[in-house]
């Protein structure tokens, strides 16, 4: 089940943040499924699968877009899209899972304190037709969904290569990525060697 919003009053992002959208410019839909088949240490799977969706769907508009760890969508340094995951785990399976999505589509201005917003139309100057971009997405999501897509992933990963600024609990430092874990832990190499391995929210990227 697909659910498509034009306007949310109460949209939200990951953790307390609040997802800005101005009305019937931009994508906001969430898609429902019950992906029983898919194990629980590996439920990883489902944020790259979508995130490749997307990817995929995007660069037939615009380059220089990539996913950053764990659930954006970037162009360049700035955010073009989120996605949130919520998953109802049962028996060692995921029963329900509801992926939310929010793409900056034909919004030309961003009023909130979300640091780094952009949009479509702000990078190439058109309108995009929201239904069909929609629509590619859910075709490539179900592709997707049962393919291999870990090196695509890591491929057009935000940061992929080279070192670059981060900060954990202990403070800022530079780090090379490494690799995602099928559980989805990320694993950087510090510019000791050291590797360190993060579960989300634990690491920032320092933009
Ligand atoms: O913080 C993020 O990056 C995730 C943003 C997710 C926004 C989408 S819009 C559709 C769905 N409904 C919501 O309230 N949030 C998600």
């Amino acid at each position: 089940m697909v659910v498509v919003a034009d306007y949310q009053t109460a949209g939200r992002g990951c953790g307390t943040n609040k997802w800005e959208s101005e009305r019937g410019k931009n994508l906001l839909f969430s898609i429902l499924i019950h992906p029983v088949e898919v194990p629980v240490m590996k439920q990883f799977h489902i944020s790259m699968a979508i995130s490749m969706a997307i990817f995929d769907a995007l660069e037939q508009y615009i380059g220089d877009v990539s996913i950053k760890w764990p659930n954006d969508i970037y162009w360049r340094n700035g955010k073009l899209g989120g996605i949130l995951i919520e998953n109802r785990l049962q028996g060692g399976c995921i029963k329900d899972c509801i992926i939310g999505i929010g793409l900056n589509v034909n919004q030309e201005q961003f009023f909130s304190d979300a640091p780094n917003p952009v949009s479509l139309k702000q990078i190439h100057a058109e309108d995009t037709d929201r239904e069909q971009l929609l629509r590619d997405i859910l075709a490539r999501f179900e592709q997707y969904m049962t393919q291999d897509v870990k090196a695509r992933y890591l491929a057009h990963l935000y940061r992929r290569k080279g070192f670059h600024p981060y900060t954990d609990k202990q403070g800022a430092f530079m780090a090379e990525l490494v690799d995602v874990e099928a559980d989805g832990h990320l694993l950087l190499r510090d510019d000791n060697g050291t590797q360190r391995r993060y579960a989300f929210k634990e690491v920032t990227f320092i933009i």
